[in-house]
């Protein structure tokens, strides 16, 4: 069975065998919803929580949304009676229980200041204030995506703020988590502490989850094109990880 080899080339589908027992770790974006033109373009539709409660239930509660977005938007999202780890695990919540989360540091409401200066007069650039961090979205506007990532780069040096590289986004946020911390801190916890943590994502922030994940005897599954990644196993968009799910409901 593929193991935590940096790998580039296509990669076998999972077994739904992997989800017997799993802890299981559930990017957002790009994996249970498909990328929109803009964040408010996402609607997460009544099958899919339908699927994850079934989901979350069989796995006796060992399941998580781990995502980029806050805990705050992730519950208007609807996942309110989910685990969750947001801005790329710096922020935690128990099923409608209040969010365990750092203070926005004024750093990120100054760069969120700058973003403004830079994109408010470029039509597409989207700034996205989220509640400890702010992103810089160019997606309607790709001709600014190098521009973007310059100011980012400059932004993070100044303010002492980590750069976090996303689908035509450049985000800046506070240090000292990511997605793989996130997986350590939930594993070492009730009700994801027991499982073999299976990791499910499609973007660069999800690397870290997947090495937590293969460091913990657990696998990761990357969604989408194959790149160099730390997943051993690969599905092909995010029909096929719903479909893959419902097997671990079925099953
Ligand atoms: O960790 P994730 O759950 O994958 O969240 C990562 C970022 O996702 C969102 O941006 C991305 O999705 C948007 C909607 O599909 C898309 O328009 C954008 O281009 C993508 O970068 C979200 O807006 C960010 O806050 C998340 O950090």
């Amino acid at each position: 069975m593929p193991h935590s080899a940096l790998s580039a080339h296509p990669l076998p589908s999972p077994p739904s065998a992997l989800l017997d027992g799993a802890s299981l770790f559930l990017d957002f974006d790009g994996t249970l919803a498909p990328i929109a033109d803009t964040p408010d373009g996402v609607v997460v539709d009544k099958d899919l929580l339908h699927l994850l409660g079934q989901l979350r239930d069989r796995l006796d509660g060992r399941l998580a949304i781990v995502s980029g977005r806050s805990v705050a938007t992730l519950r208007e999202l609807g996942f309110s009676a989910f685990l969750l780890a947001g801005t790329h695990g710096l922020e935690f919540a128990q099923p409608d229980a209040p969010v365990d989360a750092p203070p926005r540091p004024a750093a990120v409401d100054a760069a969120e200041a700058a973003f403004h200066a830079f994109a408010d007069d470029k039509p597409g650039l989207l700034v996205e204030r989220k509640s400890i961090s702010v992103g810089l979205h160019f997606r309607g506007a790709p001709q600014w995506g190098r521009q973007a990532g310059d100011l980012a780069t400059v932004l993070a040096e100044r303010h002492g703020l980590q750069l976090q590289p996303g689908k035509m986004l450049f985000e800046l946020r506070p240090g000292g988590a990511d997605k793989g911390s996130a997986v350590h801190v939930l594993m070492s916890r009730t009700p994801m502490q027991g499982g073999k943590p299976l990791f499910i994502g499609d973007d660069v922030t999800d690397e870290e989850g997947f090495a937590a994940a293969v460091a913990l005897g657990g696998h990761g599954i990357l969604v989408g094109t194959p790149r160099e990644t730390q997943a051993g196993f690969s599905l092909e968009q995010v029909a096929a990880v719903r479909h893959y799910l419902a097997q671990g409901v079925s099953a």
